[in-house]
């Protein structure tokens, strides 16, 4: 039986390059990609970022039941709508996955499949530390949104609570602050369970 591996924590505690670090170094972990109505931008291509869809191709997946977790933003050009779908290519039964995602995401996943399948990778780094990777990833941006930045940082505090943590049974912690350690633990802590 397969598990899904799913990386979470606030904004900057360096998900993302542990993600791509693990994708690099576990290849035997297969990724899900996940489905968006909003267009598809220049130099996308459709099954690498995104699987591009229309509105009909969501509300098939939805009246099948197939549609695991759904998100939608409001924007400048309409509501935009991203989700997860089980469409066939997650073989649960035969594979091990490595996904990345929020907290309520994680919920749904447990929902969907069972919390049994389901193994959290919560990543922490100090609050002080992280707003400071934050900024000089900000800065290094061409236009650099830092009233953005701040409100993700206060909106993780809410999200990733003690009480939400708690809530859905995340105990075990990965401090990033060497990253190549904290890289290392993960491994071995994915490797106990295969
Ligand atoms: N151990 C580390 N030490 C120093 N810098 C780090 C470390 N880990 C990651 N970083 C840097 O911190 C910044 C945030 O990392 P990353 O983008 O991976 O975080 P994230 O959790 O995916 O953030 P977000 O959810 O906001 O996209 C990046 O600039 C990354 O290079």
């Amino acid at each position: 039986m397969g598990k899904i591996f799913y990386l979470m924590g606030k904004s900057s505690s360096g998900k993302d390059t542990i993600f791509k670090e693990l994708k690099k170094r576990m290849t035997f972990l297969h990724t899900v990609t996940i489905y968006t109505t909003r267009p598809m931008r220049e130099r996308e291509r459709d099954g690498e970022e995104y699987f591009f869809v229309g509105e009909e191709t969501l509300e098939n997946f939805q009246r099948a039941g197939r549609v695991i977790e759904l998100r939608e933003y409001d924007t400048v050009h309409g509501i935009w709508k991203y989700f997860t779908a089980d469409d066939g290519r997650i073989r649960l039964n035969e594979e091990d996955y490595l996904m990345i995602g929020t907290l309520e995401s994680y919920e749904k996943l447990c929902g969907y499949f069972g919390q049994k399948r389901i193994v959290p990778i919560y990543v922490e780094v100090e609050d002080g530390e992280r707003l400071s990777r934050a900024l000089m990833r900000e800065r290094l941006q061409e236009e650099p949104k830092y009233a953005e930045m701040c409100r993700r940082f206060l909106a993780d505090t809410i999200d990733f609570s003690e009480v939400n943590l708690k809530r859905f049974g995340i105990d075990r912690r990965f401090q990033n602050v060497v990253l190549e350690e904290c890289i290392q633990e993960i491994m071995l802590y994915i490797q106990n369970y295969l």
